[in-house]
């Protein structure tokens, strides 16, 4: 099973692994990312980039809890770099908790470095190649998959980790288990690999091995120190640290030297290795690791701390003693052990596609030219062309290309509101009829005027409040023209982005702007023979006004993009709710073009100034609400129609169909009555309302009827009090002076105070 494995359900597909990856192992699936384990080099990038941890470690807890179970010894190897993630803890603390899971022994992982020391100095010597450490699994495996010119110049000796392995198998015996515990993620590949295997059954990383320790209930802060078995190192503890390698090697180095070189890190490891491959530069030897900081940066490390504390804790555990009892079999004399290792060329060559694919895909991101090219690097590849080969080669898709969704994503939702618009068109067209309502002088005057200028081919300018029918007058226009056969275009200027408006209305070619993948007609050319219907036409850009006025002086249209213009026979409807004169003074909008539109000017009166024919309207919105909802609604309540006679319908005759729509979905009745309207009718009418009664006449009513009340009040308080006043008035609890008033009223006589 491969070390790192992908929570598919958790992954989000957000391309942070893509990006991360050094070299370009993930693949995109259709809802997750995938590594390509051919490719991979174990850095673990993907592991601590991903914001989901959907890229998780293989669980190998259950493995080594089991291996600690099962009869063979296990031994635990502690990788170099421990002290800076055990730290709260003593290197003793630490042996002694291993010991009390169950390990046979527990040895230093820098045994190892000590134990190959001598092959890097044999290589030093012998060789006249430029040498490359071979000691970090992701550096072998970035060499052997991506650049294998480099192979020859790998030191061809094992890692200090496979080191420390074969001799515990060679010393303890074969049937010994060896559990190497690491910050390091490609170690974990490196025991699979078919050179190495063998020599440690299991990598755990540090983590893991927490992991344990808390599920154990074991706390190695509260144990007694316990010893550390096998070789104990010296120099090789340093090997973490950045330089410690060749301070662990004993090799010499300066500062000033260009001959020993080091380098650590993603960034300066790839430049290095680009740089050895390109032959720009010829070191005698150059130790490189992949992760920042050295071993101690490792993807397990501990990330609180910063790399100054942890190259302290290392520097720490080098000069302390850590205890050691060095059991007899790894004493005197070794047993000799290969040292030595082979590499292999894994490299795997992909398609590779040809100009005409590049450009392809290029083409279907909206990639035309070069400036199209923004190489933004949100998809995770450093160029629109390597992002393209990427998608040819299968590793990346077009939607990672995050400037062509977006706007794949404005197109769409420009559609999607044109496609809104004709299915409420067509609604309308369904559940109304196209004529027009009303007997009132304003209403009479349009249909006079629609009639004179409809047979004409006059353009129109409709001017009114929003909701006092103006596209139905088009409409009606447009019916009344010899064109009622031919298309009646509607476009309305305000749900189409001003960019794509232009090409909209005249069409565009192909190239012309990001997004026009092909030739495209526009809406003039589609009503050519009919009616166009611009809505809200104060809203159109200045850009825009221009070439409007440009298609209706010459008649011709001219595509985006394109250099030729055609004819079109279009007669033009526009329509606005703004104040085009104060456009004009204000320069928002062109002179030329409001004279041009406002030939024929007709103005939709507003709702409040048709109040007679609010009754007919009612009705008729009534009946098509009936056919709509399927309601037997026979009429509406007098109340009701009163009530919206007095409203002032801000939003005009649209606002009217709605409310009773609403109230024809909220009764019970056959009938719509007030309190179905919403609050704001029954408020205004309960306040103008004539069959209100009159206040005055109300006062008048009731006087008598106050006065026998407290006529037969004073009559039992005087009872009450035995006929005394003073003491009837304190009953009653008011003033004497008072009593004495209310007795005059009534004609009562009282008894003075005795
Ligand atoms: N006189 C009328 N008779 C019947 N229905 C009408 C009348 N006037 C408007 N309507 C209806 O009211 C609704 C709104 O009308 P329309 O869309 O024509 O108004 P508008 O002025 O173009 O609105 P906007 O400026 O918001 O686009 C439509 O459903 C329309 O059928």
């Amino acid at each position: 099973m491969e070390p790192i494995i992908t929570l598919t359900e958790k992954c989000r597909k957000c391309y942070s692994c893509v990006r991360s990856c050094p070299v370009k192992a993930i693949k995109v699936e259709k809802t997750f990312t995938e590594i390509i384990f051919e490719r991979c080099i174990g850095c673990g990038n993907c592991l601590s980039n991903c914001p989901q941890h959907a890229k998780v470690v293989t669980d190998k807890v259950g493995v080594v809890e089991n291996l600690l179970a099962g009869e063979e010894p296990v031994i635990a190897v502690l990788g170099c770099s421990f002290p800076a993630f055990f730290h709260t803890f003593s290197a003793g603390q630490l042996a002694a908790g291993l010991k009390k899971l169950g390990f046979a022994e527990v040895h230093e992982g820098a045994a190892g470095v000590e134990l190959i020391a001598a092959g890097y100095a044999e290589a030093m010597e012998k060789s006249s190649e430029v040498l490359i450490s071979s000691h970090c699994p992701a550096i072998v495996d970035l060499i052997e998959r991506h650049y294998p010119t480099l192979i020859k110049n790998l030191v061809r000796v094992i890692s200090p980790m496979v080191a420390i392995g074969r001799f515990l198998k060679t010393a303890y015996g074969p049937e010994v288990k060896v559990v190497y515990l690491s910050s390091c993620i490609a170690a974990k590949f490196e025991i699979q690999a078919e050179e190495t295997q063998g020599a440690i059954d299991m990598v755990l990383t540090y983590r893991e091995m927490e992991e344990i320790f808390l599920k154990r209930g074991i706390l190695p802060a509260l144990l007694a120190e316990d010893a550390f078995d096998g070789l104990e190192p010296h120099l090789g503890r340093l090997f973490p640290i950045a330089e410690g390698t060749f301070k662990a090697f004993s090799i010499a180095t300066d500062p000033l030297d260009t001959e020993i070189v080091t380098a650590a890190g993603e960034v300066n490891a790839m430049g290095i290795i680009k740089d050895l491959a390109a032959g720009r530069i010829n070191p005698r030897i150059v130790d490189i690791r992949f992760c920042y900081d050295g071993c101690i940066g490792g993807p397990g490390k501990k990330s609180e701390l910063t790399e100054f504390y942890k190259r302290n804790l290392i520097i720490a555990h080098f000069k302390n003693d850590a205890p050691y009892r060095t059991a007899s079999h790894y004493q005197g004399e070794q047993k000799q052990i290969s040292l030595t290792r082979s590499f292999t060329g894994k490299y795997v060559r992909l398609k590779v596609p040809k100009g005409s694919d590049v450009k392809k895909i290029l083409h279907a991101t909206n990639k035309f030219t070069q400036k199209d090219e923004l190489n933004c690097r949100a998809c995770g590849y450093r160029t629109c062309r390597e992002y393209a080969v990427a998608v040819y080669q299968g590793l990346a898709d077009l939607e990672m290309c995050l400037p062509h969704t977006l706007q794949q994503l404005v197109e769409d939702r420009g559609r999607l509101i044109e496609k809104y618009e004709l299915a409420r068109r067509e609604l309308d067209r369904e559940y109304g009829d196209e004529f027009i309502v009303g007997d009132d002088g304003g209403t009479i005057e349009v249909l006079d005027l629609i009639k004179q200028v409809g047979p004409t081919p006059t353009t129109v300018l409709i001017r009114g409040e929003s909701g006092t029918g103006k596209e139905l007058t088009a409409r009606a226009i447009h019916r009344y023209s010899k064109r009622n056969d031919k298309p009646l275009v509607t476009v309305n200027c305000t749900t189409i982005t001003d960019s794509l408006l232009e090409s909209e209305l005249f069409g565009h070619k192909k190239g012309a702007f990001t997004g026009a993948i092909i030739d495209k007609k526009g809406l003039f050319e589609a009503a050519d023979g009919g009616t166009i219907f611009l809505d809200e036409i104060g809203d159109i850009t200045p850009k825009l006004q221009a070439e409007l006025l440009r298609v209706l002086d010459s008649g011709e249209v001219r595509p985006v993009g394109g250099t030729t213009s055609r004819k079109v026979d279009v007669r033009l409807i526009a329509a606005t709710n703004k104040e085009l004169e104060t456009g004009v003074r204000d320069g928002w909008f062109r002179e030329d073009l409001y004279y041009r539109l406002n030939v024929f000017a007709i103005t939709m009166p507003p709702l409040r100034s048709r109040v007679e024919s609010i009754p007919l309207l009612a009705h008729h919105f009534l009946e098509k609400a009936r056919n709509k909802l399927n309601k037997s609604i026979i009429g509406l309540e007098d109340r009701a129609v009163k009530a919206m006679m007095q409203y002032s319908w801000p939003g005009n005759i649209r606002e009217m169909q709605n409310v009773i729509e609403r109230a024809a979905v909220l009764t019970h009745d056959e009938i719509i009555k007030l309190g179905n309207l919403p609050l704001v009718f029954a408020e205004n009418y309960a306040e103008e309302a004539d069959d209100v009664p009159d206040l005055r006449s109300f006062k008048l009513e009731r006087e008598p009827h106050v006065m026998r009340v407290e006529k037969k009040l004073i009559q039992r308080y005087l009872a009450d009090a035995g006929g005394n006043v003073s003491k009837a008035a304190q009953l009653a609890n008011i003033p004497r002076r008072s009593f004495y008033r209310l007795l005059d009223k009534h004609g009562l006589k009282g008894r003075g105070a005795d």
